[in-house]
């Protein structure tokens, strides 16, 4: 595939599998695989994602075990330029071949849109595509899921692995982040960033105006309300520092108890065949069988302890489901043979949601945004300094600074009221009197549809969204087919919920008050314009409209045409006590089945109030212990 003899890296399955007769990847046939003869490991991995290079890193450190970590996108590596590498670039990544290029199910509560729905298809997963900011989300997080029933997963039992998981860089000009709370050991690099868009100061003083206070890091047992530039994964040199990059190092690679096969997808995990005299036998997983396109031979590998799967939020669900776990009534309309009738398989999908993007227009004057970037002689010297010196915009994240809030702030009352409307009601859906229900966040540009869209041209502008970040709607993830090649049904059920469309009005009207507040309000140009209307459409709206004159009812529709998620599911096969309500118990073990784990972001027993990777880092932190019964 592509790989030299000397890559740690297997490209040919050939390599560290068995080769397979032709009809071993009949789902039908789930529940007896002979695997005698197949090469064996201690642990596969699936998944070399966000959370699977943690666990192959940390799992190998034992040289008495043997791993093998199975990836189906292609190495992080090995590029003169890898766009995955550079911070700001992550919207560069959609729709290229790191991507998965999921869409969700047409979705009724927001115009029948089927949604774009990326996921990271590389070694270190969304880790190494995502918009690269570290949050610990709130600590009431953590403690809403001991007291439901994941009993070690409080906040007290999470941080030291949030810790671990770190090594901040410290940075002068943010002199009130106290290294005390960070991790400074770790293998994922954090900092400041130096450079990270200059214009991020006035509208953190303009969130002061409005009663949001500013707060110089978000990741403290105190909490996680405020104002603030982020905290960005983003390593000595400049570049993203992704779970790939930071665990699985050219010297771990090099361990000789450690197997990473890219390129390579798995089709169904099999299990060694029960007893057929005693039908309450408990299945076992046994390996897995693997091939590299749909057409191509399959191989199989076992297993002597165990099968974790890291497949992520959308994949890990399909993947049990393909191979027989999952709620029996689906599996057999597919005619797939139930290993264990599961029912959450797939249920729960909770997402964050974002109002869309909100647009608004730059005054002409001084240059305070990074639209220019987009032109070839800007982004090509902007590449060549962060090439030469690891510095400029290239080495900031893209959304390099925002706020969590509440919807139920008195402090915030007047910037969420309006003479146009009496105001929507919200619920308080936070997961504790000091946690957020929304989060808004910008980055310095116009940003249409996720960056797919190109903006009308000459209009610099900044974008900001709202986002909610406690939705009350939930969906699922279900089969399309019985192959693994055919993307899985995305039903995210956005605003199943009213409240949650009520959320986001509160969130958006926050943000046509936070552009009319100075010192932000100068540098905007708030007037309707002919040329910012594309395809019939105003793009500076409703960011040019009177906060007072725009209606409740013409902000939901705008969000209704425009909202889109901000790419965290989780939950699809949650961690509780049984089989009736979740998928895992406290340590991650598939429910009635033996040397089975799952292990990233399907099992958060609920979602956290923010961005979810640092969490999914420090849970594989976590769960290494565990396995290795090291806790
Ligand atoms: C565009 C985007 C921006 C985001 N921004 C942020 C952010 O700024 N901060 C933040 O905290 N979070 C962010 N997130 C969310 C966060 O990155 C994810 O929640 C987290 O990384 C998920 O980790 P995971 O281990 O659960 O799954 P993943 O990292 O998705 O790993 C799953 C891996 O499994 C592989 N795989 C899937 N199926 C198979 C198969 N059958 N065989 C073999 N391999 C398979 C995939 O290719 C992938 O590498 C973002 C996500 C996206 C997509």
């Amino acid at each position: 595939m592509g790989l030299s003899a000397s890559s740690p890296l297997q490209g040919s399955p050939e390599m560290y599998a068995t080769r397979l007769p032709e009809d071993s990847a009949d789902p039908t046939k789930a529940e007896s695989t002979d695997t005698q003869g197949w090469k064996q490991y201690d642990y596969i991995v699936v998944g070399g994602g966000t959370a699977g290079c943690v666990l192959a890193s940390r799992l190998s450190e034992d040289r008495r075990i043997t791993v093998l970590l199975l990836e189906a996108g292609r190495s992080h590596n090995g590029r003169l330029v890898d766009m995955t590498h550079i911070p700001i670039a992550f919207q560069q990544l959609f729709k290229t071949e790191v991507d998965w290029d999921f869409e969700t199910t047409s979705q009724k509560n927001v115009d029948e849109r089927r949604i774009y729905y990326p996921r990271g298809k590389v070694l270190g997963g969304c880790s190494g595509t995502n918009a690269g900011i570290f949050h610990h989300c709130a600590p009431e997080d953590f403690d809403d899921w001991e007291k439901i029933g994941a009993a070690g997963w409080g906040y007290k039992d999470m941080r030291p692995y949030l810790l671990k998981a770190e090594k901040y860089l410290p940075n002068p000009a943010f002199p009130n982040v106290k290294v005390d709370n960070r991790g400074s050991s770790g293998h994922i690099f954090t900092r400041k960033s130096e450079d990270a868009a200059p214009v991020n100061k006035v509208i953190i003083e303009a969130c002061g105006k409005l009663g949001i206070p500013y707060t110089e890091d978000l990741n403290t047992p105190s909490g996680t309300l405020g104002a603030t530039e982020f905290i960005g994964t983003i390593d000595t040199t400049g570049k993203r520092s992704s779970t790939a990059s930071a665990y699985l190092t050219p010297s771990v690679l090099a361990r000789p108890n450690l197997t990473v096969g890219i390129n390579v997808r798995v089709e169904r995990i099999v299990f060694s065949s029960s007893d057929s005299a005693d039908t309450d036998a408990t299945p076992r997983a046994s390996g897995v069988i693997i091939a590299t396109s749909p057409s191509s031979p399959r191989f199989g590998v076992c297993v002597s302890r165990e099968v974790i799967v890291c497949a992520g939020a959308v994949a890990t669900p399909q993947l049990l489901m393909l191979s027989g776990v999952g709620p029996a009534a689906e599996l057999n309309e597919l005619g797939i043979a139930v290993v264990k009738d599961l029912p959450h398989v797939g249920r729960n999908l909770a997402d964050h949601i974002t109002c869309g993007s909100l647009v608004f227009r730059a005054r002409r004057g001084p240059r305070i945004t990074l639209d220019h970037l987009a032109h070839p002689l800007h982004g090509a010297l902007a590449l060549a300094q962060w090439l030469l010196t690891g510095r400029g915009p290239m080495a900031s994240i893209a959304a390099s600074a925002g706020a969590f809030l509440r919807a139920d702030d008195p402090a915030l009352r007047g910037a969420f009221a309006s003479a146009a409307s009496p105001g929507v009601a919200v619920r308080d859906r936070t997961s504790g009197a000091g946690a957020p229900d929304i989060e808004i966040a910008w980055g310095a540009a116009v940003l249409l549809d996720n960056g797919l869209q190109k903006p009308p041209p000459g209009c610099p502008g900044l974008t900001f969204s709202a986002i909610a970040l406690r939705p009350e709607s939930t969906g699922a993830i279900t089969l399309a087919s019985r192959s693994v090649w055919s993307a899985p049904l995305i039903d995210t059920n956005y605003f199943a919920s009213e409240n949650d469309l009520n959320v986001l009005v509160r969130g958006t009207r926050l943000l046509l008050r936070l552009a009319r507040t100075e010192p932000l309000a100068s540098l905007l140009d708030l007037e309707p314009h002919p040329d910012g209307v594309l395809d019939g459409e105003d793009v500076f709206w409703p960011g040019s409209a009177d906060p007072d004159a725009v209606t409740d009812e013409q902000l939901k529709a705008w969000i209704r045409k425009k909202a889109g998620p901000v790419f965290h599911p989780v939950s699809t096969a949650r961690m509780g006590a049984g089989a009736g309500d979740s998928v895992v118990d406290n340590v991650l073990r598939v429910h009635g089945v033996a040397g089975l784990r799952v292990v990233d972001a399907s099992v958060f027993p609920t979602q956290v109030s923010g961005h979810p990777c640092a969490v999914v880092v420090a849970m594989a932190e976590r769960a290494a212990e565990l396995i290795r019964g090291s806790l």
